[in-house]
């Protein structure tokens, strides 16, 4: 049995770091294990140009800790009236690194998004010209639509007939839930890939509600069923460089999840890496793990691989109830549950 695992530093292609007060609690959690991440934008109001992206990333390493190796990597968040020029010019400048497709209403703070992607075609054309990665939240919105089919039939009804209409789009399908986004994916031009969190990786939708309702295990697009679960950790721990590692940590209040409208969203960060490797190993997989990890987000994004190198220990990793931020409490994903490796640094 191997006692600990050194890899390359990996990066997070997908947290939400928040703003103000959360931002300066919660970044250290990310930095402490990834060099880099894809900061989502749905903040308010949402980081839809240059100014408001700059601003932000300034921000966001203002709050990390001193002697913290991170590079936060800046997105767009997409409306109806975004100008394909400010994404042209935010792009060649470094400012972003992605833009976000929300569809309007799918999600945290995404009442700004796209009502259709029609709406963003010159935008689209524009990212397929330079190159640009399309981070996308695949859910459609509508009420006569299950909430547990809304990632089939976004790929369906609007990532299919994009891909179709503009092939050479590089885009991020980002925390897929299902077996037929795995498929979807797999099938798919070189230019698509998705990323997966480790919740999914962890829990099918019966962890919401067993024994009571489980505010903690909410996130978007919701858990699936058990099949969906198994499909995923296959694509995760395969070695295939279609999928990468994206936490989606997204912290909300105590209070705003134990709610009677709870939040979506799962505060992962803390021990994001533990949580994956758990699944790795499982899965006898422990050789894909650097790949998932630190290799194929680079590749995908075309950034050069990080040369620090990170070590994880096998030893008991004890998860707090809850972790203080903002003057109240976060509750961490796997909370009051030992995981069996740690990272070391
Ligand atoms: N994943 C979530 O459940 N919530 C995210 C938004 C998102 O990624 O969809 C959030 O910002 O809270
Ligand atoms: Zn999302
Ligand atoms: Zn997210």
């Amino acid at each position: 049995m191997t006692d600990s695992l050194t890899i390359r530093r990996p990066d997070d292609w997908h947290v939400h770091l928040r703003d103000g007060a959360m931002l300066e609690a919660v970044v250290e959690h990310t930095a402490r294990q990834f060099a880099r991440a894809i900061v989502m934008p749905n903040l308010t109001p949402p980081v839809t140009d240059i100014a408001l992206a700059s601003a932000y990333r300034k921000r966001i390493l203002a709050a990390v800790p001193d002697g913290m190796d991170f590079t936060p990597l800046m997105t767009c968040y997409l409306t109806d009236n975004t100008d394909p020029e400010e994404v042209r010019r935010g792009f060649a400048e470094g400012v972003f690194t992605a833009a976000k497709l929300y569809p309007a209403g799918a999600t945290t703070n995404s009442a700004s998004g796209v009502t259709d992607v029609a709406n963003i075609r010159g935008v689209l054309e524009v990212m397929a010209e330079i190159g640009m990665v399309l981070c996308v939240h695949g859910e459609v919105t509508h009420a006569d639509v299950d909430i547990f089919d809304r990632e089939t039939v976004f790929i369906e009804r609007v990532l299919a007939p994009l891909l179709r209409e503009l092939p050479q789009l590089k885009v991020v399908f980002e925390h897929i839930t299902s077996e037929e986004g795995v498929q979807f994916v797999e099938s798919a031009g070189e230019n698509v890939a998705a990323t997966i969190t480790p919740q999914h990786l962890h829990i099918n939708r019966n962890a919401m509600l067993e024994g009571g309702m489980r505010p903690h295990a909410y996130c978007l697009p919701v858990a699936k069923r058990e099949k969906h679960r198994l499909a995923l950790r296959r694509a995760a721990t395969a070695g295939s460089a279609k999928f990468f590692l994206g936490t989606d940590s997204a912290p909300h209040a105590k209070e705003a999840k134990e709610s009677a409208c709870g939040c979506a969203g799962i505060f992962n960060a803390p021990f994001a890496l533990e949580s994956y490797l758990a699944v790795f190993e499982e899965e006898g997989a422990i050789d894909a793990f650097e790949g998932f990890a630190s290799e194929h987000g680079p590749r995908f994004y075309n950034l050069p691989q990080n040369e620090a190198r990170i070590t994880l220990e096998r030893a008991d990793c004890a998860v707090p109830a809850q972790i203080a931020a903002d003057g109240t409490q976060l509750v961490p994903f796997h909370a009051e549950e030992t995981l069996r490796w740690r990272f070391a640094g």
